[in-house]
């Protein structure tokens, strides 16, 4: 292999953190590489991405070129990407994380608390719209979609934004109070003077994989001593890696998928003195927010390494604690 060929979505998100992540693996394996550009069923839909039903639509199309050999490298945000492992695919690495946390964009920056009473604010998201209004109850949730421009262009007062959109010019803007988006992605487009609040995980449990990247190809193509598996291992961040292994491994035991109202957020601590640990915290939202059930654990670990295996037992012990607390929110919120 002297080429690569990457597999992106079309979006402005998508092309910006595939170009990085192409451009890192050219440097480190010095092959050259090619962009491919796939398009998927979350872009071509246009109804409620809740409703949209199953798990994996922005991904499947990308893991689908991954098996018909369109593309060798597929990237995803990680939090996109469906819990369970697909045979004959790998994630051969999770880059260094970007900032994990919910960003709230409102009109004239007013943090959450001090949006005007019964505000409107725009998410497509049963997780974002379940915590909004467990804090904010009086808030009026209005159900929005389209790239993150088109999002932002909703917002009083921040019309302008839909100039980075590449689809529905003529989508409703600034009819809403605030919308919220994964910060990372707003960093990753240049877009960081549009937070107003960056939503502390107390308040707001992002999503499951928020704010990390996985790079995935053919389970062959990630062993073994050939230039493009070297620098997948070496782009591998540990910390990351671990994060979003518990994570997953959350979300694959209460078998939910992106679109549940589920919140799951691990950090790993490495403290000079004691051992590394590995916390994960999870949350389940009645989605009308009148109801939150919440869970967490934490795990030392030896080393950073070879501790993976370990990171899945803290996923799968946190999410078995939920369903063991469980008064029939979570039963509710998912097929249990
Ligand atoms: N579901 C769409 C999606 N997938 C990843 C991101 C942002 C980047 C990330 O979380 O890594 C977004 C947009 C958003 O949630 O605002």
């Amino acid at each position: 292999m002297e080429q690569f060929r990457v597999g992106t979505r079309g979006s402005r998100l998508a092309m910006t953190q595939t170009t990085t992540v192409a451009q890192a693996l050219s440097d480190s394996s010095g092959l050259g590489h090619e962009l491919i550009t796939v398009r998927t069923d979350g872009d071509i839909l246009t109804g409620p991405l809740a409703q949209m039903g199953g798990t994996g639509v922005f991904a499947s199309a990308l893991r689908q070129a991954l098996f018909d050999r369109t593309c060798d490298v597929a990237v995803h945000s990680l939090k996109d990407l469906p819990a369970k492992d697909l045979d004959g695919l790998s994630i051969a690495a999770v880059p260094v994380r970007e900032d994990v946390r919910d960003a709230l964009c409102s009109a004239g920056d007013a943090p959450l608390t001090e949006l005007p009473d019964g505000a409107k604010v725009g998410t497509g998201s049963p997780r974002r719209a379940a915590q909004l209004l467990a804090a904010r109850p009086d808030l009026q949730i209005v159900d929005i979609r389209g790239n993150v421009g088109t999002r932002l262009a909703r917002v009083r007062g921040r019309e302008d934004a839909a100039e980075v959109s590449t689809q529905a010019p003529d989508a409703a803007r600034g009819d809403l109070d605030a919308v919220v988006l994964a910060g990372a992605g707003l960093r990753r487009l240049g877009l960081e003077h549009h937070i107003s609040e960056l939503l502390d995980p107390g308040v707001m449990l992002p999503a499951p994989g928020q704010g990390a990247l996985a790079v995935e190809v053919r389970a062959e193509d990630a062993v073994g001593q050939a230039p493009l598996a070297m620098a997948l291992q070496a782009y591998d961040d540990a910390a990351a890696r671990l994060e979003t292994t518990a994570e997953r491994a959350l979300l694959a035991r209460l078998n939910a998928g992106c679109s549940a109202p589920i919140g799951g957020l691990a950090r790993f601590s490495e403290d000079t003195d004691g051992p590394a640990v590995l916390q994960l915290r999870a949350v389940v939202c009645a989605p009308d927010g009148s109801a939150v059930q919440r869970a967490q654990a934490e795990l030392p670990l030896d080393a950073a390494g070879g501790s993976v295996p370990r990171a899945v037992e803290l996923g799968t012990q946190v999410a078995e604690q939920l369903i063991a607390e469980d008064s029939g929110l979570l039963a509710h919120v998912i097929d249990t």
